[in-house]
């Protein structure tokens, strides 16, 4: 049995032809939580996209050893699930029906949710504090209440590999917390989280992290190692400088 939840292998992608991935090889521990840093246009958004089977490339993609083009898309929905940047949802579906889209690759086609879809459902709103709204419409929400839903459905799918893309956007400093508790919480229950974040300090709260610059891999390594700051330190132009602060590192701006 591998310990490998995704790995990349030689992946190249392009988008409107543009080459923007060249020759990534990535892995993902089971149960650990990786954040995706580099500056922008490094391809984070991209490579998360591959690792998602949302966007062709060259190379190859396992998803729990095995490649992820064999499997059906039903059980990849039910495997890995999606959180998007920016994602479009329709706005007059009401907040508990945004959440039950993360049930539908359990459903049976036109079947009524069952009381395990509800249980999960209620479960993620409640894990994300979104459980009052329920019956208000999404179209109501401030972006940060959104983002906060839109997790609850990724939640609801209950699958072991998550991959988010800027997770945190919008959310204010307390729902930021709760987010890494939320993520802490999963990993420690076998879950394996990807994500790709902005915020330097909380992407080091992370197990591991990959460090992207032009479509490479920079750095690949523990959030907890000095080789890994250097490489954030060096793919930021040396404008930011790692620190530890009462037991966590943190990236300060260089002034
Ligand atoms: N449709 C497109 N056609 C051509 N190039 C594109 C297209 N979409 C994005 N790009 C380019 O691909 C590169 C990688 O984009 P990507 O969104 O993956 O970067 P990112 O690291 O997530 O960036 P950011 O931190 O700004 O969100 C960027 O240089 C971007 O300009």
């Amino acid at each position: 049995m591998t310990n490998i939840a995704l790995r990349a292998s030689g992946v190249c992608a392009s988008l409107s032809k543009a080459p923007i991935l060249h020759g990534i090889d990535a892995s993902f521990g089971k149960g650990r939580w990786a954040s995706i840093v580099g500056p922008n246009g490094a391809g984070k958004s991209t490579l998360l996209k591959v690792l998602a089977g949302l966007l062709p490339c060259t190379g190859s993609v396992e998803l729990l050893g095995r490649p992820l083009a064999s499997f059906p898309g039903r059980q990849r929905a039910q495997t890995l699930a999606w959180l998007g940047q920016g994602e479009a949802s329709a706005d007059d579906l009401t907040v508990w029906d945004v959440a039950m889209l993360g049930r539908l690759p359990h459903r049976a086609w036109l079947a009524a949710p069952t009381a395990a879809d509800q249980a999960a459902v209620e479960q993620a709103l409640r894990s994300t504090q979104a459980w009052d709204w329920r019956e208000r419409a999404l179209g109501q929400l401030s972006g940060g209440e959104r983002q906060r839903v839109l997790l609850a459905r990724g939640l609801a799918v209950q699958a072991p590999v998550l991959l988010m893309d800027e997770p945190l956007a919008n959310l204010d400093p307390p729902h930021q917390t709760d987010w890494l508790l939320l993520v802490r919480a999963l990993v420690a229950r076998g879950h394996t989280v990807v994500s790709v974040l902005h915020e330097v300090s909380i992407a080091l709260q992370a197990d591991d992290m990959l460090v992207l610059a032009q479509g490479r891999v920079r750095h690949a390594g523990l959030c907890a190692d000095p080789a890994t700051h250097h490489a954030l330190e060096q793919v930021f132009d040396q404008r930011i400088t790692i620190q530890r602060v009462s037991h966590q590192w943190i990236a300060l701006p260089k002034i």
